[in-house]
């Protein structure tokens, strides 16, 4: 069979935001693949550029000129000569003028259809057919900072993961009665609330932190007797987004950390609320702060890098070498190909650092990062509890469990 790429067609569609974005089919002689590109709200600063600067219409005629008369006729498997090739045509080192993501949905979408033209699914494909792990989800509870309205709180995710779970169809649900349980606890602490949620399907309520902390915990701890599937709490704080330049403002709360303040917080609610996975902790340029609280929880808290290492090898390197953090965030459209992804993906696990894939707050229905968590045998996934965007990849993950002859969930350290 060929996978020689014979078509290839953009368009732009709508994301969970309801902005734009992209949408990329690639046809082989019998095979298909598409993928669509998710937005960031809260990015990191050395993320690849998402769309060139004058907007997705910008880039069409290049596409149609340029793009695509280089890629037709190359075979859709050859991963890193599309993803060069892509990188040739743009010239710049952040993806500026393509846009990172038009590229990665090309890369994704070509090794979709690669896949499809040898009739296996994704997964397996890029992953073999040795691959039995499904990855446990980092499900969204509660929204605030930038994906969340002005009174919510200042941490932008409470998430929980249920650790106890068996296989992925248990620890979904386990998710949604957390979320359910949150919801209606929410509802007796603000008899006002209106029930809103956040950008990633998390409530976004009228709580400081603490109290969503609480909240939190609490419903965790009530799912977990009630179904007997321990489920554990996390929180992404995507702190650049609270950094003045010398401290961060938690605005909701009215406080100011500095450093060592905000390092005795993190602390402070590890042990407290025996969290199990902390996200961005410090702000992204501080690897330091990173290194110090990775000594001091380390072993007892997955302490994961996301707009710091912006799944980037060579940024990842750089925490490494003075064991900043030890998990990375891998989103796809951070660094805007297949095999850029994949060379960060495996720099961290020859290094002992836990891939995390994760959605981005713009989402579309496109389900392809359920495959490549599974394929990069990543053990956890996060992408939200609730909303059509989110549960595209969840019901995925519960298709690839039950199409798998012998799936275990993956192992936690
Ligand atoms: C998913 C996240 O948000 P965004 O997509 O806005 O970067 C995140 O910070 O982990
Ligand atoms: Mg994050």
């Amino acid at each position: 069979m060929s996978t020689v790429i014979e078509n290839i067609d953009i368009r732009k569609i709508l994301d969970s935001r309801g902005n734009a974005t992209v949408e990329i089919d690639i046809t082989t002689e019998n095979g298909f693949g598409r993928a669509a590109a998710p937005s960031g709200a809260s990015t990191g600063a050395l993320e690849v550029v998402a769309f060139p600067e004058k907007g997705i219409g910008s880039i069409i005629n290049t596409f149609n000129e340029q793009v695509k008369r280089e890629l037709l006729g190359i075979n859709a498997d050859e991963t890193t000569l599309i993803d060069d090739t892509l990188k040739e045509i743009d010239g710049t080192d952040n993806l500026s003028s393509l846009g990172g993501n038009i590229t990665v949905a090309i890369s994704l979408a070509a090794a979709k259809a690669a896949a499809s033209s040898y009739n296996l699914p994704l997964y397996l494909f890029l992953g073999g057919n040795l691959k039995n792990e499904i990855p446990y989800p980092l499900g969204n509870m509660i929204n605030g900072g930038a994906h969340a309205g002005k009174n919510a709180p200042d941490i932008q995710e409470f998430l929980v993961v249920p650790v106890g779970a068996q296989n992925i169809t248990e620890a979904v649900f386990a998710n949604v009665q957390v979320h359910k349980k949150i919801g209606e606890l929410i509802k007796v602490k603000d008899t006002l609330s209106t029930g809103g949620k956040g950008d990633e399907g998390g409530w976004a309520p009228n709580l400081s932190n603490y109290e969503a902390l609480e909240i939190q915990s609490r419903a965790c701890e009530e799912i977990s007797n009630e179904t007997g599937i321990k489920i554990r709490p996390s929180l992404d704080l995507a702190p650049s987004e609270l950094w003045d330049g010398s401290k961060y403002v938690y605005t909701r709360e009215g406080v100011t950390r500095d450093t060592g303040e905000q390092i005795e917080f993190l602390k402070e609610i590890i042990d407290t609320y025996q969290m199990f996975y902390i996200e961005d902790p410090l702000r992204e340029d501080d690897f330091e702060g990173f290194a110090e609280l990775t000594r001091m929880v380390g072993d007892k808290c997955i302490i994961c890098g996301d707009d710091i290492f912006v799944t980037n090898s060579q940024i990842l390197a750089r925490g490494i070498e003075i064991g900043a953090a030890n998990a990375l965030i891998i989103k796809p459209n951070q660094i805007g190909t297949l095999s850029d992804t994949y060379q960060t993906v495996k720099l961290a696990k020859d290094n002992s650092y836990t891939p995390v894939v994760s959605h981005r707050s713009g989402e579309t229905t496109d389900e392809t990062i359920a495959h490549l968590a599974v394929a990069f045998g990543a053990p956890l996934i996060k992408t939200g509890a609730v909303g059509g965007e989110r549960i595209a990849k969840l019901n995925e993950l519960i298709r690839i469990q039950e199409e798998m002859p012998d799936p275990v969930m993956a192992t936690l350290k």
